[in-house]
């Protein structure tokens, strides 16, 4: 993203990743990521540390950070909630296209994971633009709607546990300005959503807030084939 900080172009190399859940085809994927992200230190260097991590693959691949970025400047954004943090690589994405002053409140209910990822905040200079509340995230927009902060945000991020995901949306919808975007991020859910064997509760969540949207005149919404399936609604 120009002119954010650390993103200038170190070298045209991807960091490791694993590649987009939505490509079997590798060589695809990656003209994809070379002429969609554009590489960041700071990025690049929390995504090789989430790598290492046991639990790696909750962590978004790279080509959905360009579209968060774009997103965040698309709708002006100065005030976010993410609803799943892990150790903040997407958190650190959005970070850097906030401008001053933006604020990302960030849900997790441990602060085990995003520890993993300050350095990364910290040595990218949007430490202070990531306020982590540590909480289960719908307690924690409860206490926004309580504080009188209804249609004060401008982005949402969904990105945590899949029964929760038709409470987060309810609560966004509150929380945003006309005009503002939620993003629910595993709509597509690695393909389970088409495989009638699946039946588990959070295959079974994903369709069912797949329906809801769909069919929800309260939103303009489009659903994309990027990282792990990613809905954009936008609150009229
Ligand atoms: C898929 S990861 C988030 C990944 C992150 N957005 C990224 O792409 O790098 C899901 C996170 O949701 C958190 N989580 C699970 N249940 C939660 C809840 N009820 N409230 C808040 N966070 C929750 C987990 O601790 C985990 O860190």
């Amino acid at each position: 993203m120009a002119g954010a900080p650390g993103q200038e172009s170190r070298n045209r190399s991807m960091p490791d990743n694993k590649y987009g859940k939505l490509f079997a085809n590798h060589a695809l994927y990656d003209y994809l990521l070379t002429h969609s992200y554009r590489p960041n230190v700071h990025l690049d260097e929390l995504h090789q540390v989430t790598m290492k991590h046991r639990r790696a693959g909750m962590c978004s691949p790279p080509d959905s950070i360009p579209l968060l970025q774009l997103l965040v400047h698309l709708v002006n954004a100065k005030k976010i909630v993410e609803v799943g943090v892990f150790t903040g690589y997407t958190s650190l994405g959005m970070a850097l296209a906030l401008p001053e002053g933006g604020r990302i409140y960030a849900c997790d209910i441990s602060d085990e994971y995003p520890a993993v990822g300050r350095p990364s905040w910290k040595a990218a200079g949007v430490e202070d633009k990531i306020d982590l509340r540590i909480a289960p995230a719908s307690e924690t927009m409860d206490s926004f709607l309580q504080n009188g902060e209804e249609e004060t945000f401008d982005m949402g991020f969904i990105d945590a546990d899949k029964s929760g995901y038709d409470t987060y949306y309810e609560q966004l919808l509150k929380l945003l300005r006309p005009g503002g975007v939620i993003v629910v991020d595993n709509t597509l859910w690695d393909g389970s959503v088409t495989d009638p064997e699946r039946q588990d509760p959070d295959t079974v969540a994903i369709r069912a807030i797949n329906d809801k949207i769909f069919k929800d005149d309260r939103v303009t919404m489009c659903m994309l084939p990027v990282s792990d399936g990613v809905t954009i609604a936008l609150k009229k």
